[in-house]
């Protein structure tokens, strides 16, 4: 059943090791066929460069396994949440990419700073409240779920405009009109994320030497009187 959209879904999820997005067998995509109302997701705890299309999973909008001989990915819960919450959504990932999941750790927005991000996020990719221990020890993955829900509910944030979110303490999720559509969102914020963290880092001037200090070791060493902050015609500070 739902041939095609398996290979849809295989090809995707072999998308995130060539993109750099996923480590081991971190990660996964689906993709729903909305008349039938069944999804398709990566196995759980395969090695991409052993997936095949067949060994995709078909699940129900319950989070029922209605075809598969393998496991299906251990996030499907948190996939089943959001089919049925953004009705409009045709394919979800979720990976530990590395710049999204330094923002998620530290429980922050990746914030839309440049055109890169707005081309694809029109406002800053939001992070979820951090789960509790109880939600974390009773039902991780739907709580993830609905943790993601209850975010873009909050803050007003209609899913098509931003179609990705942090998950606290985890990782993004990303979300497209197709498999291959949320993949792209997925690396796009990676790329985002990125950007940011030197952006944010460049322009907070006290996290490193401030540049009039460096004038004046540099003067000092040279030979030269010492100017600071303002003084100093070379200086960032210079009124
Ligand atoms: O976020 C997690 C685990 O924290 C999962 O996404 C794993 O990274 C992949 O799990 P499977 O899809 O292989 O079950």
């Amino acid at each position: 059943m739902l041939e095609a959209l398996k290979q849809e879904v295989y090809e995707a999820n072999m998308q995130l090791p060539k993109l750099d997005l996923v480590t081991f067998t971190w990660g996964n995509v689906s993709g729903i066929d909305r008349e039938k109302g069944l999804f398709v997701i990566k196995p759980s705890g395969v090695e991409y460069d052993k997936l095949t299309p067949d060994d995709m999973v078909v699940v129900n909008l319950k989070g029922e396994v209605v075809e598969g001989k393998l496991n299906p990915s251990s996030d499907t819960p948190t996939h089943t949440v959001l089919y049925n919450a953004f009705p409009d959504i045709g394919g979800i990932v979720h990976t530990h990419s590395p710049w999204a999941v330094s923002f998620a750790s530290a429980q922050m927005d990746i914030p839309a700073l440049n055109t890169t991000a707005a081309d694809t996020f029109y406002g800053d990719i939001p992070v979820s409240e951090a789960l509790t221990k109880e939600q974390i020890e009773t039902a991780y993955e739907e709580e993830t779920g609905e943790a993601i829900v209850k975010t873009f509910k909050d803050r007003g944030i209609d899913p098509e405009a931003v179609p990705a979110v942090l998950v606290a303490q985890h990782g993004p999720f990303a979300w497209g009109a197709t498999p291959a559509k949320a993949v792209y969102n997925a690396k796009v914020m990676e790329v985002v994320a990125e950007m940011d963290y030197h952006a944010m880092t460049l322009t907070t001037r006290d996290s490193h030497v401030p540049q009039y200090l460096l004038d004046k070791h540099y003067y000092r060493k040279h030979g030269k009187n010492a100017y600071y902050g303002q003084d100093n015609p070379k200086s960032a500070d210079h009124k």
